[in-house]
């Protein structure tokens, strides 16, 4: 991960002032400079039925990805430009930093609102110094190159505000500085992370205790700063949220420590996993908690009985194990150069498989466009089966974040290069 917050997981330390209590958040576009109003791209009941009709999931799979249609729809298209899923041509000219890999199966996304983008970083900067005190300031040039701003607003362009997007702005910086702090090089490691991740799991999922105990877990909150930010950005996230849709975000949560806890075990043990058993520790080490607050971020909710059916648990799956396989196609450079043996789909399958260091990352790339083409029929034919409005545009919020995720990870030259394979 990325976002290096102050390595302080061990004692105690003296503790900034509990922030306030988070304003509600209001669900209209705020007239703030960067909260441009969007309009909201739930299909009326005729479009539902039109899509309920649909016999072939290749057609409810389009209707998905080009959100409404009919007399005044326009303006509702909202992320995903209709240029088709590309294996990117190895030469292409490059339109934004950042080359593509060659081959991978993804969708371009428009460029993020640059006026968003600027207000969301300042607004996301002073939380993280003001409020949470997450990193010292000469880390500023590492908290500016993971360009969080431009990733959330990527991701979610049809939150209605800024203040929503400062929702998963914040879990994101906080996701980060658990996983770099507690798990990875910065000052993390696999010795003693049950214990740590328990503890910081309590700032999510609150610790129900007597009297004599209960404010030595309160003060624990504010002990280090991967506590300080799942607590504050927590609090922020139930202000604006439904309790069905916070313990979503709950479950996701363990089910991510569970991932960190086994890629730790790994490492401690220096077992190097099969490759299935690799990617089943890669759905819970996942993206999965960031699409998951797609409805929250874009002030609607997904009902927890619709979220919970089987078939949308796996479009959800298979949408997270795609990101998050792009994560490790575009991170593989950079885990190649740090300390240690780090772990990822290539690496795993070069070790696994005996494979060349080329032809295991050119596996790994075909395991990824194999996900993302599950993803897709496995969301187009719940679009047919399921044509309510919430689990449509939810859908449709899930592949947004799965192609704003794959353009934060091309353009971010500042964390990611590709390897010479081609
Ligand atoms: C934002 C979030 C929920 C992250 C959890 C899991 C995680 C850190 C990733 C999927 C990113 O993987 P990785 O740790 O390999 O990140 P970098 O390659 O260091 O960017
Ligand atoms: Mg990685």
């Amino acid at each position: 991960a990325g976002i290096e917050p102050a390595a302080d997981a061990g004692p105690v330390e003296p503790s900034p002032p509990v922030s306030p209590a988070p304003p509600a958040l209001p669900v209209l576009p705020t007239g703030h400079p960067g909260a441009v109003p969007v309009a909201v791209p739930v299909p009326d009941e005729g479009a539902a039925a039109t899509v309920a009709a649909a016999p072939q999931p290749s057609a409810a799979l389009e209707r998905i990805l080009r959100g409404p249609s009919g007399l005044g729809t326009t303006s509702l298209h909202w992320a995903r430009s209709d240029a088709p899923a590309v294996p990117a041509a190895p030469d292409a000219p490059a339109r934004i930093p950042g080359n593509p890999i060659p081959g991978l199966y993804y969708h371009p996304v428009p460029e993020p609102d640059p006026v968003r983008v600027e207000e969301l970083g300042r607004r996301i900067k002073a939380w993280a110094l003001d409020e949470v005190s997450l990193y010292p300031e000469d880390w500023e040039d590492q908290f500016d190159g993971f360009s969080v701003g431009r990733y959330m607003v990527a991701c979610h362009p049809d939150a209605p505000s800024i203040d929503h997007l400062m929702l998963a702005t914040r879990l994101m910086v906080a996701e980060n500085a658990v996983d770099d702090c507690y798990c990875e090089d910065h000052g993390g490691s696999p010795i003693g992370l049950g214990g740590r991740l328990l503890l910081a799991h309590t700032a999510l999922d609150p610790v129900h205790t007597t009297k004599e105990y209960a404010p030595d877990w309160e003060a624990s909150l504010l002990s280090d700063a991967p506590r300080r930010a799942y607590r504050s950005a927590m609090e922020y996230f139930l202000q604006a949220t439904t309790p069905s849709q916070a313990d979503r975000y709950r479950h996701d949560m363990a089910r991510l420590h569970m991932g960190y806890l086994a890629e730790g075990a790994w490492a401690q043990t220096e077992y190097v996993p099969e490759v299935w058993e690799y990617l089943a520790m890669r759905q819970f080490n996942n993206f999965r908690p960031c699409p998951t607050i797609t409805d929250s971020v874009g002030g609607y909710e997904l009902p927890a009985d619709l979220h919970a059916q089987p078939a949308m648990q796996r479009v959800i799956a298979l949408a997270g194990n795609a990101t998050t396989i792009v994560n490790d196609l575009y991170s593989y450079t950079k885990e190649l150069a740090s300390p240690g043996r780090h772990l990822n789909l290539p690496v795993v399958i070069a070790e696994r498989e005996s494979r060349s260091d080329r032809e295991a990352y050119l596996k790994a790339v075909e395991v990824h466009n194999d996900l993302m083409r599950d993803f897709e029929a496995a969301a187009a034919e719940l679009a047919v089966t399921c044509p309510v409005p919430s689990v449509q545009r939810f859908l449709r919020g899930v592949a947004v974040w799965v192609d704003g995720n794959h353009y934060w990870h091309q353009t971010n030259t500042y964390r990611y290069s590709l390897p010479d394979f081609w």
